[in-house]
């Protein structure tokens, strides 16, 4: 098997298939972390501290396998409206509660991602500005019957039917979906990783 460019320490598929998009060939590390936020914790502070985790984490699982050493990335992406930090929905009235809250309203998206090597750790962080339209609770209840909020920040996909609640976004499209492309290339750039090579690991 050929040497990945770097190693992604992530179980996300929508992360995989972005790092595909920009062509940097990876192999997934199984690495897990707690995501719990702190105490009143500034919303950007928590998705760096959690991207770092992840890649630090997945840096010390690759140490200890014996697999060839390159840089680990991860990232960490959460809905932020009016200061409060939205992670994942709990259950499907926590995911209705999320959207009924996002309704009409403007919220904030951000997506840190952090890469690790032996030599450095460096972090980006993409802030985008989404605008979902007025939500009706039939609509709310159609969307969540679908599952897809289920494993998703601020319980909705814009890359999927979530898309229908999107009224307007100033940012970045990928970073909203969970890997800020521009951002990330140039970071990869940063440890010599060439995002043009095909992937194929
Ligand atoms: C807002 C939004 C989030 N999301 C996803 C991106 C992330 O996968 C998820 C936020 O959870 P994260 O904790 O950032 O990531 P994850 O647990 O899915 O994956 P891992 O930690 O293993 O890398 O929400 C979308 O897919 N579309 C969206 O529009």
């Amino acid at each position: 098997m050929d040497v990945p460019s770097i190693y992604l320490a992530s179980q996300s598929p929508r992360r995989r298939e972005l790092l595909e998009q920009i062509r940097v060939s990876y192999q997934v590390l199984a690495s897990e972390v707690n995501e719990t936020p702190l105490l009143n914790e500034h919303p950007q502070h928590y998705v760096e501290r959690i991207a770092e985790a992840k890649a630090e984490a997945g840096w010390q699982l690759l140490k200890a396998s014996g697999l060839a050493q390159r840089p680990v990335l991860a990232a960490d992406t959460a809905v932020v409206l009016e200061g409060v930090i939205l992670g994942k929905p709990s259950s499907v009235a926590d995911a209705k509660a999320m959207l009924t809250d996002l309704s009409g309203k403007p919220h904030q998206v951000m997506t840190s991602v952090a890469v690790v090597n032996a030599e450095a750790t460096k972090l980006i962080t993409s802030i985008t500005d989404v605008l979902f339209k007025p939500l009706t609770e039939s609509l709310i209840d159609r969307y969540c019957a679908t599952g897809e909020p289920n494993d998703k920040a601020g319980a909705y996909g814009i890359q999927g039917l979530g898309a229908i609640l999107v009224a307007a976004i100033k940012g970045s499209y990928s970073g909203v979906v969970g890997l800020p492309l521009t951002e990330t290339a140039a970071l990869l750039a940063q440890f010599e990783v060439d995002v043009w090579q095909s992937h194929g690991v």
